[in-house]
C-alpha cells in the first residue's frame, strides 16, 4: 500500500568554509570510486550525493536539483547513453560528465574544470591496483541464479590517463557485465522486465490512460513514476491518490475538492487532487477501491477533461493524465458489476502487468544489492552470506519487491555491527512463509 504524497523537491544549501557549496550528484555501483571522488571533490567545495545506480541518480537529481552529474561509464540498472539523453532532456543546465569521455564537446568551464581535476585525483587515488575497482561478487546458487546472463562475475573497470590531455578512459575486462536495459528507479534484468520497460517506454510520451495491475508490493507505483518521468509531463506534479485509503465518503471532495460549506466541516474551500496534477500525472492506486457512483464520474472526468468541485456549478478544464494501479482482477470484477465495465474499458486502454517477484527469481540479487546499496547510505553497508542469499530463493515472496526490502532491512538490523547478514537474520513473516 502506498502512502498519498504529491512529489516535490527540496534545496538545502549547505555551506563548506564559509562558501555556499555547489552540489554533484556521483552514479556509480563503485563504491571505491565513489568515495575518492566524494573527497577530491569536498575539497573543492562541493557537495557530493552518491548513488548506486542511475534510478537512485534519478531521485537525487530530482530532490538537489545539483549543478553537475558524474556517470560511469557502466550503471547497473540503466543503459548509460540512454540514461545521459534522458538527463540531457530533463536538465538542460546541467553539467553532465561521464568519467570514461570527461569531455563531449561541451564548452570548458571553471566548474567543469574542477570535477575534470577531481577525476584526475580520483585516478590517481586508485593507484595500480586494479583488482582495487573490481566490485566483491556476490555468489548466486547456480540453480536459481541462472536466469541472469553474466551475474556471477562483477563489473571490473580500469581507469586509464590519456598524459597531456584532461580525459580519462575506461578500459573494461571481458568479464564485463551487458548493460541492462530498464528504466529509472526499476531495478530488474529479467525477461519480463525488459519487455515491460519496453511498453513503458512506447506508452511514456502519449498521454494515453494506463492501467496497471500486479500483485501487491510488485512495484506499480514504481512504473507509475517511471511511466510519469519519461513524458513531457515530468516537469509537473506527480499526484497519488490511493483509493483504499481513504473513507469512501470524503473520497469524492479528496479527488474533484469542494467549495466552502459543501459540507459539514468544509470550513474553506480546497483543491481536490486532480486539479493538483494539472499539467501532469495522477495516479490512481488501489482503483478497485473506488465506490460505484464516484467511478461515474471519474468516467465523466476522463472522458470530457472537465471536473466541478463539490457544492460548485462552475466546471473547469483540467489536463491530466490518469494512470490507475490495482492488485484485482477489474475485469471479473466488471463481469460481477462491482467495478463499471465502461469504466474498466476507459482505464484498460493500455494495460501493463506488472510480474510478481516469484515469477522473476533472476531478479531477486539486483534487487537485494539495490536494497543493500541504498541502505548503505545510513549505515556501514552489509553483504549477504551465500546461506543468507540462499534463503532469500527459497522464498516464494507473497508480498514481493517490498517484502524482500523489509526482510533485507530487518536482517541488517538483526546482524547488529556485523558487516555480514547471515541465514538466521533471514526472517520471514509467519503469514507470508513460503
Ligand atoms: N523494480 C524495482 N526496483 C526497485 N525498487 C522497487 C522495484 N519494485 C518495487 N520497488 C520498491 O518496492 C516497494 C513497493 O513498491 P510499490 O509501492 O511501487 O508497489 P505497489 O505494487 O504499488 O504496492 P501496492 O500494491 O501495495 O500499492 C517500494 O519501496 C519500491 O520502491
Amino acid at each position: 500500500m502506498v502512502s498519498e504524497m504529491i512529489v516535490g523537491r527540496d534545496v538545502a544549501p549547505v555551506v563548506i568554509d564559509g562558501v555556499v557549496a555547489r552540489t554533484v550528484v556521483l552514479a556509480s555501483a563503485d563504491a571505491g570510486l565513489r568515495q575518492r571522488l566524494r573527497a577530491s571533490l569536498t575539497g573543492l567545495r562541493w557537495q557530493v550525493r552518491e548513488a548506486g545506480g542511475g534510478a537512485e541518480a534519478m531521485a537525487q537529481l530530482d530532490a538537489s536539483q545539483p549543478e553537475a552529474l558524474l556517470v560511469d561509464s557502466w550503471l547497473p540498472d540503466l543503459e548509460v547513453g540512454e540514461f545521459a539523453g534522458q538527463i540531457r532532456m530533463l536538465y538542460p543546465g546541467m553539467e553532465l560528465l561521464r568519467v570514461d569521455g570527461g569531455v563531449d564537446g561541451a564548452a570548458r568551464s571553471p566548474r567543469r574544470n574542477e570535477l575534470l581535476h577531481a577525476l584526475r585525483e580520483a585516478q590517481d587515488g586508485a593507484g595500480n591496483d586494479t583488482a582495487a575497482w573490481a566490485a566483491a561478487p556476490v555468489a548466486v546458487p547456480r540453480s536459481v541464479g541462472r536466469g541472469y546472463g553474466g551475474a556471477q562475475e562483477a563489473p571490473r573497470q580500469v581507469l586509464s590517463v590519456l598524459m597531456g590531455r584532461e580525459e580519462l578512459v575506461w578500459q573494461e575486462s571481458p568479464a564485463r557485465v551487458q548493460p541492462v536495459v530498464t528504466l529509472p528507479e526499476m531495478v530488474g534484468a529479467s525477461e519480463a522486465m525488459q519487455e515491460l520497460a519496453r511498453l513503458i517506454r512506447l506508452v511514456a510520451p502519449r498521454s494515453t490512460t494506463v492501467l496497471i495491475e500486479g500483485e501487491t508490493g510488485t512495484g506499480k507505483e514504481v512504473v507509475a513514476k517511471a511511466i510519469h518521468r519519461l513524458s513531457e509531463r515530468a516537469g509537473k506534479p506527480f499526484v497519488v491518490l490511493n483509493c483504499a485509503a481513504i473513507p469512501e465518503a470524503l473520497l469524492e471532495a479528496e479527488l474533484f475538492g469542494h467549495t466552502r460549506g459543501a459540507f459539514t466541516g468544509a470550513v474553506q474551500s480546497r483543491t481536490g487532487r486532480i486539479e493538483a496534477a494539472h499539467g501532469g500525472t495522477l495516479f490512481l492506486d488501489e482503483i478497485g477501491e473506488m465506490p460505484l457512483a464516484l467511478q461515474a464520474k471519474m468516467l465523466r472526468f476522463l472522458e470530457c477533461g472537465e471536473l466541478q468541485r463539490v457544492g460548485d456549478n462552475e466546471t473547469m478544464r483540467v489536463d491530466v493524465r490518469v494512470i490507475a494501479a490495482t492488485h484485482q482482477p477489474l475485469e471479473q470484477r466488471a463481469g460481477e458489476r462491482t467495478f463499471r465495465l465502461d469504466l474498466y474499458h476507459r482505464l484498460a486502454v493500455f494495460p501493463v502487468e506488472v510480474p510478481a517477484l516469484r515469477m522473476r527469481m533472476e531478479d531477486l540479487r539486483l534487487l537485494a544489492e539495490h536494497f543493500l546499496d541504498l541502505m548503505g547510505q545510513e549505515m556501514p553497508r552489509k553483504r549477504l552470506t551465500i546461506e543468507a542469499e540462499a534463503r532469500l530463493y527459497e522464498h516464494s515472496w507473497p508480498g514481493n519487491v517490498r517484502e524482500l526490502m523489509h526482510v533485507l532491512e530487518r536482517g541488517a538490523i538483526l546482524a547488529g555491527d556485523r558487516m555480514e547478514i547471515g541465514a538466521e537474520e533471514i526472517r520471514f513473516r509467519r503469514a507470508t512463509r513460503g
